[in-house]
């Protein structure tokens, strides 16, 4: 990925001190939008998802839930500004989303560091993007700084291949919180992660949200995980034409812990009504084409969702 060729920086520098500024929050907005994609079998067109609205506020941590296929990653990509939708508008602070921006970085479940680099590299270039006008010390304090906030303080000089799956999500988020952007966009980022190493990080995350203010829209399969990390949950049908259903809002206070959580009877029951909901639309999509059937099944014993390829 080509950060420093293909994104704009951005317009203002901020003061070094970045972890109690408010002001990097950005609403984002979802308004009736559509994708229709040319379809697999090279006949006609679908429609992966239709008027789906969202408003997510600033400074919100909003997950996006529901069954695979029903475009979750392609509306993570439309507020990105990797993609555009076919009808409807995306906007960041009331301005239309016309592409990528460093105001709106993405986090992906395959990590997406650069190979070549080094993990502070990964990182320095994304902040020397995001504040041109900073001299290289500047750069290069600023960097280690969120590298240490992620618990990365020693690991800078590695190359992405020689670190484990948690420490490359790490300087993913390292990175993504260093250019202090209004939102962040977390496609399954712990989906990758062993289970241990996957509560240590989701703790930073909500550390790192929380100081930094930035908007949050994430997509899981993890009904858990949705729970403990967000402000609301969006629930989608299955695609074709798929739609929100619902948004749940997670009315339990903060900070949370797993072990509040398995005692709290607001989470039992949030957990139960999302589970519901998708064992309720746990059916074959049957309108998609024959290339792409997908088999999707849950296990309730961990409120994680699965897909397997039919
Ligand atoms: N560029 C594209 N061209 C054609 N079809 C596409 C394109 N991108 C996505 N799709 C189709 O759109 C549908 C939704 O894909 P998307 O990855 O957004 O779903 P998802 O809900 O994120 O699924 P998962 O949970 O499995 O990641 C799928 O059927 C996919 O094949």
């Amino acid at each position: 990925m080509q950060l420093e060729a293909t994104i704009e920086p951005q317009s203002e520098n901020k003061a070094d001190d970045v972890m109690s500024d408010q002001s990097s929050q950005g609403q984002l907005s979802i308004r009736n939008a559509s994708k229709v994609f040319a379809s697999l079998s090279g006949e006609g067109e679908v429609c992966v998802f239709e008027d789906v609205s969202l408003e997510i506020a600033n400074g919100e941590f909003m997950s996006i839930i529901g069954h695979s296929g029903c475009g979750k990653s392609t509306l993570l990509n439309i507020l990105a500004g990797f993609d555009t939708p076919t009808t409807g508008e995306v906007l960041v602070d009331g301005k239309p989303i016309k592409g990528p921006g460093l105001d709106r970085m993405v986090v992906f479940q395959s990590f997406a560091l650069m190979p070549w680099m080094s993990a502070f590299d990964n990182v320095r270039v994304a902040v020397r993007s995001a504040f041109p006008s900073w001299d290289k010390s500047q750069v290069a304090a600023h960097t280690s700084r969120y590298l240490q906030l992620m618990g990365l303080g020693d690991i800078g000089k590695k190359m992405p291949a020689h670190l484990s799956g948690g420490m490359r999500q790490r300087v993913g988020l390292a990175r993504a919180f260093a250019v202090q952007p209004k939102a962040l966009m977390l496609d399954e980022p712990f989906a990758q992660i062993d289970a241990l190493t996957r509560g240590s990080i989701q703790d930073e995350l909500v550390r790192m949200w929380d100081k930094a203010g930035a908007t949050v829209c994430m997509v899981t399969h993890d009904v858990d995980e949705a729970i403990l990390l967000s402000d609301r949950i969006a629930l989608m049908t299955n695609g074709p034409n798929a739609r929100v259903a619902e948004i749940i809002e997670v009315d339990i206070p903060r900070p949370r812990t797993r072990e509040q959580l398995i005692e709290s009877e607001a989470y039992m029951r949030l957990r139960a009504r999302i589970l519901r909901f998708l064992i309720d639309h746990n059916r074959r999509p049957s309108q998609y084409d024959d290339t792409m059937h997908v088999i999707q099944a849950y296990d309730t014993q961990d409120g994680d969702v699965a897909s397997s390829p039919d």
